[in-house]
């Protein structure tokens, strides 16, 4: 709703009133319209403010209402007819103008800001652009180039740039609404014509074609097949070329378009997803709810290579002090230059000052005595980890969390040796874990809530997508991407190549194919893992039992390219060739085609033609297969966890939503069939039997994502 005042006695104050983010429903809607309207229709008021309430000025169109019959007043006219108002209406922004609150700001004749807000046109973020005018009027207020970047990547800016670009007239640091109403009161009686900014004509821009061109070239390829950065261009276009009114129908058009696809339909469900993720459970019933986080000042991270270094400066960047710990003193010493250096290059991209003094180097053990947390980050190995784990326990002070970064081994095995296994989770980051967005947040079952809470808490502090997740053999992501990397091998042997297999992944949208993006992360990774599992067999075996290892089919073809010394970028040659160790331009390499064929001639295998449906329903489909037993198991909550874990963690596409919610949007059924399909053909590949729950969804009706955590209860209850 919006509601109404009357102040400095001749000023209408309009206050959007929606917790929590004053989102612009259908009664805000009906409540704008009624408040202006009496705003207007009152000979005593002359000028207008519209303010929200609790800080913040409005987050936009009502996200929610998209999905059901739209109802109450449309927002153009409604905005519109500010715009047309014959008294000043000002706007007055606090927290965020987002969206919609931007449109609706840009229909008002001025706009204050307060110093700490932001604003910007996040539509295409959500698979939309900006079609309650912004898309029309932006243009016309700041020029093309500087609309064409804001509404087709999203941005927020800050009070200062939005100065800086002509989008607000006045910042404050004081009250906003107290400044917004003086403004209005001096303003109040001027002209009005020069403040409608739908009359104006857009700036004048040389060589528009060009520029469009250069645009739309950079947006497509950046977009990796999402469609609304691209409709955002052409509505600019339009606002750029033709009169408003046309512009307006052409933004009309491209939205209705964008509106009922389904990449706005999976972009909006990543939006409530990531939310969603933070309401976690777990199995025993605790929750976010009912777990209070301990507060955490000062952190420690034991281990300072790859993973450690970038915790240090992740922790650092968030204003923790950092106990920095490293065996080995030459170990140390490039540690501490590498993390400050990584915190002088973030400090400068953020135009603060780096963190330098909030890290403590050492060297021993015991320094980390009075932190409240640690993340241990030693090498892969469950001896030295429980070493480390007991060193700990005697040295911390009684509460301290102690967490792992362990990507494979068992966090309860770990948790078990200490006294205190309560205070014991997994928190597996993505490297470079100061970049990564994902975070997955580790339980066993003796972990305690208050353990995960904090952990959750922590990570939602360092701006991760901090999910969290039940203990098993890789957890929710590297778990299911087991079955995706092994279908490609298989893929390979039957006749695929590397750029084929790649370049479906990459139409599909993600930015790397699962080969470049092996040979990125190197290919021993998973050589030392398969080795640990006892599945890599020395000589030259041939045949088809030489490749059925633990009575399953196994493909033995990343084994033997680390033999060959082939690791991937780091040493210029895996499933491409690169122009020295290092480099990353993958290119083609003649010689690990003769080795495929050379290979497919000693295991009797005759190559066949794969086509890119291929590759994609058995890597997709043996993914989300996989993602169907961790749902069963109750290692991952809900769909949303394992969707925001794929989207931030690994790549997927996020117009397509996530693993789970493209099997939604597929069809259970098709997923099913295809799965049947291809388990047939390969009876010796477990990983393609498909998933009980899966089969449980589609006999029970095949319900939609957003009820299957309903539908997997009740199937549970049932067993
Ligand atoms: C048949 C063809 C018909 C075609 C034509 C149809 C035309 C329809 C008319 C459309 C006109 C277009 C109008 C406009 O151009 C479109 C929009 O405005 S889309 C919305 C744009 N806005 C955003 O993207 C902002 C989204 N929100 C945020 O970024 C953040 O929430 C925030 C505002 C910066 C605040 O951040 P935080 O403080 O961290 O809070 P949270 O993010 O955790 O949010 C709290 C809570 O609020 C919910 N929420 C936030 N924004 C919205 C929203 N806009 N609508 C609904 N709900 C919102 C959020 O989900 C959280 O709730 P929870 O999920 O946790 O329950
Ligand atoms: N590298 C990745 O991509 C990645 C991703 C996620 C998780 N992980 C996990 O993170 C952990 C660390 O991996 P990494 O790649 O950073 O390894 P790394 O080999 O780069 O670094 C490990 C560091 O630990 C130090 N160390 C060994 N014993 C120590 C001790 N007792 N006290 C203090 N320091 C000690 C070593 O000197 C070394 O610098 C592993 O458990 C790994 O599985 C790695």
């Amino acid at each position: 709703m919006a509601e109404y005042n009357r102040v400095s006695e001749c000023v209408g104050l309009i206050t959007l009133r929606n917790p929590p983010v004053n989102a612009l429903s259908a009664a805000v809607r009906q409540g704008i319209v009624d408040t202006v309207q009496r705003a207007l229709s009152d000979p005593n008021v002359k000028s207008v403010v519209i303010c929200g309430q609790n800080g913040i000025f409005c987050g936009g169109a009502d996200i929610k209402e998209f999905r059901s019959n739209m109802t109450g007043p449309p927002l153009i006219p409604m905005i519109h007819a500010i715009e047309s108002a014959n008294k000043p209406v000002v706007a007055a922004i606090e927290g965020s103008a987002l969206g919609g609150g931007l449109e609706l700001a840009l229909g008002c004749h001025y706009r204050i800001a307060h110093s700490k807000a932001r604003l910007g046109l996040p539509e295409v973020s959500l698979g939309l652009l900006p079609a309650a005018g912004g898309s029309q009027r932006l243009p016309r207020l700041i020029g093309v180039p500087a609309a064409l970047n804001l509404i087709t990547t999203g941005r927020h800016v800050t009070a200062a740039e939005a100065l800086q670009l002509g989008i607000v007239d006045q910042v404050t640091d004081h009250n906003t609404v107290a400044a917004a109403v003086k403004f209005a009161l001096s303003v109040a009686g001027r002209s009005l014509d020069p403040r409608r900014i739908s009359t104006h004509p857009c700036p004048q821009q040389p060589d528009l074609d060009a520029l469009f061109e250069e645009v739309m070239q950079k947006v497509r390829q950046s977009a990796r097949g999402a469609i609304a950065p691209i409709a955002c261009v052409q509505a600019v276009r339009a606002a750029a070329t033709l009169p408003y009114a046309q512009g307006m129908e052409r933004e009309r058009e491209l939205m209705a378009t964008l509106f009922t696809s389904g990449q706005a339909r999976a972009l909006q469900y990543c939006f409530f997803a990531e939310r969603a993720v933070g309401r976690w459970r777990m199995p025993s019933g605790a929750r976010w709810d009912t777990s209070k986080p301990r507060p955490v000042h000062k952190a420690a991270v034991i281990g300072l290579g790859t993973m450690g270094r970038g915790i240090t400066v992740a922790l650092a960047q968030t204003g923790l002090s950092v106990i920095a710990v490293e065996t080995q003193e030459k170990q140390l010493m490039e540690a501490k230059q590498a993390i400050s250096g990584m915190l002088e290059r973030g400090a400068k991209g953020r135009g603060v000052a780096p963190a330098l003094d909030g890290v403590i180097y050492s060297q021993n053990i015991q320094a980390v005595a009075d932190v409240d947390l640690v993340i241990e980050a030693v090498f892969e190995d469950i001896a030295l980890k429980t070493k480390v784990f007991q060193q700990l326990s005697a040295v911390c002070k009684p509460g301290t969390l102690l967490c792992t970064n362990t990507s494979a081994l068992d966090v309860d095995q770990l948790a078990s040796e200490t006294p205190n296994p309560e205070l014991v989770v997994g928190m597996h980051f993505f490297a470079p874990a100061h970049v990564m967005k994902l975070l997955e947040v580790v339980y066993g079952p003796r972990s305690s809530p208050q353990a995960v809470a904090t952990a959750m808490q922590l990570g939602k502090k360092m701006g991760k997508a901090s999910v969290a997740v039940g203990n098993c053999r890789g957890f929710v992501g590297n778990r299911m991407l087991k079955p995706y990397i092994e279908e490609a091998f298989f893929l390979l042997e039957e006749g695929a190549t590397p750029e084929l297999v790649d370049q479906a992944l990459e139409e599909f949208g993600f930015p790397m194919g699962v080969f470049r993006m092996s040979d990125l992360s190197g290919l021993d990774v998973g050589w030392r893992v398969r080795k640990g599992d006892g599945l890599v067999e020395p000589g030259t075996a041939s045949g088809r039992s030489a490749r059925i290892r633990q009575g399953r089919r196994y493909s033995p073809l990343g084994d033997l390219l680390c033999e060959e010394g082939r690791f991937g970028q780091k040493t210029g040659r895996g499933w491409y060739q690169y122009d020295k160790p290092g480099s990353r331009v993958a290119r083609f390499d003649p010689w690990l085609h003769s080795f495929l064929g050379a290979y497919r001639a000693q295991h009797g295998l005759v190559a066949r033609r794969i086509d890119h449906q291929e590759v994609l329903e058995r890597c997709l489909y043996a993914l989300i297969n996989e993602g169907f037993h961790i749902l069963d198991d109750g290692i991952a909550a809900g769909p949303e966890d394992i969707d925001v874990i794929y989207v931030s963690g690994y790549g997927w596409p996020r117009h397509r939503g996530g693993p789970m919610f493209y099997a939604n949007m597929v069809g259970l059924a098709k997923v099913l069939e295809r799965l049947e399909h291809y388990q047939q053909l390969h009876p010796e590949v477990p990983h393609l039997q498909p998933s009980s729950l899966l089969r449980r969804l589609v006999a029970s009706g095949s319900p939609p994502i957003h009820k299957w955590g309903e539908a997997i209860k009740k199937l549970h209850s049932q067993l």
